[in-house]
């Protein structure tokens, strides 16, 4: 079957074909309304712990682009916040639109941001990342919006990382890198169960979506627009619209 993609014949609409969880409980991304998402006193704070000599490589998957991190150990972790015991950093990337008025997954009250990072850890409950990727409570996500604004220096090396990853399975090497400096001052979140936004869309994702959007200028935006999902096609809207909540609660970690 061909590749699931982001194009008209390939994309969110159609991947209910081979990926029939596409229509499943507990999908994401969603809208979060935050009027309906109900403060948790019970939520403990978020605890990220990076070691940035764990930084491994920049690779280009052909749907976006990611940094890998060594998670043969506990020593980048998350821990806290709605999930209980200690999920380890396994890779992190984001999604961006081809304008900077759209390009989220997750929107808040509607209101669509130009770009969200990911970073994807997984349950150590489990031997393997792909033995976690299958279970309820296998994967833990920090999402974090980014926002038109002025130029953020902290993306800077990823960014400049672009121009040798430009095409679908070119990777390169990226050392000592700390991603804890993308995120923004405060880690007031959202928390709801969810699922992988991308096939296998397998729903093993706890969601925490950070609240405090971080910068990126129009310019940065037109960085990531510079890759190619294969050899000529640009790398843009590489997003999956919010998906039906069904039944589902969004708890906040603030008032
Ligand atoms: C392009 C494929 N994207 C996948 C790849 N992985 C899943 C691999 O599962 C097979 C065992 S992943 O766990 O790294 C992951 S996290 C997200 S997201 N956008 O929901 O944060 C998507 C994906
Ligand atoms: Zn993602």
């Amino acid at each position: 079957s061909h590749a699931w993609g982001y194009a008209p014949h390939n994309g969110p609409d159609t991947w209910a074909k081979n990926f029939p969880l596409a229509s499943g409980p507990r999908q994401s991304p969603i809208d979060i309304v935050p009027s309906q998402a109900q403060h948790d006193p019970s939520l403990k704070p978020l605890k990220l712990k990076y070691d940035p000599s764990t930084a491994r490589g920049i690779l280009n998957n052909g749907h976006s682009f990611q940094v890998d991190f060594d998670d043969d150990a506990d020593r980048s972790t998350l821990k806290g916040g709605p999930i209980s015991g200690t999920y380890r950093l396994r890779q992190f990337h984001f999604h961006w639109g081809g304008s900077d008025d759209h390009g989220s997954e997750h929107t808040v009250g509607g209101t669509k941001y130009a770009c969200e990072l990911h970073l994807v850890h997984w349950n150590t409950k489990y031997p393997s990342f792909a033995e976690a990727a299958s279970q309820p409570d296998g994967l833990a996500v920090v999402g974090v919006f980014l926002k038109i604004g002025a130029a953020n220096p902290r993306l800077q090396k990823v960014l400049d990382a672009l121009d040798a990853i430009k095409n679908k399975g070119m990777q390169t090497t990226f050392s000592n890198f700390d991603p804890s400096i993308l995120l923004p001052g405060s880690l007031d979140y959202w928390t709801y169960e969810g699922s992988l936004t991308t096939p296998p869309l397998l729903e093993s994702v706890t969601w925490i979506v950070l609240r405090e959007p971080v910068s990126v200028s129009s310019a940065q935006m037109a960085k990531f627009r510079s890759l190619h999902f294969d050899d000529t096609c640009p790398m843009v809207d590489n997003f999956r619209p919010p998906q039906a909540l069904k039944g589902r609660k969004v708890r906040a970690s603030f008032k």
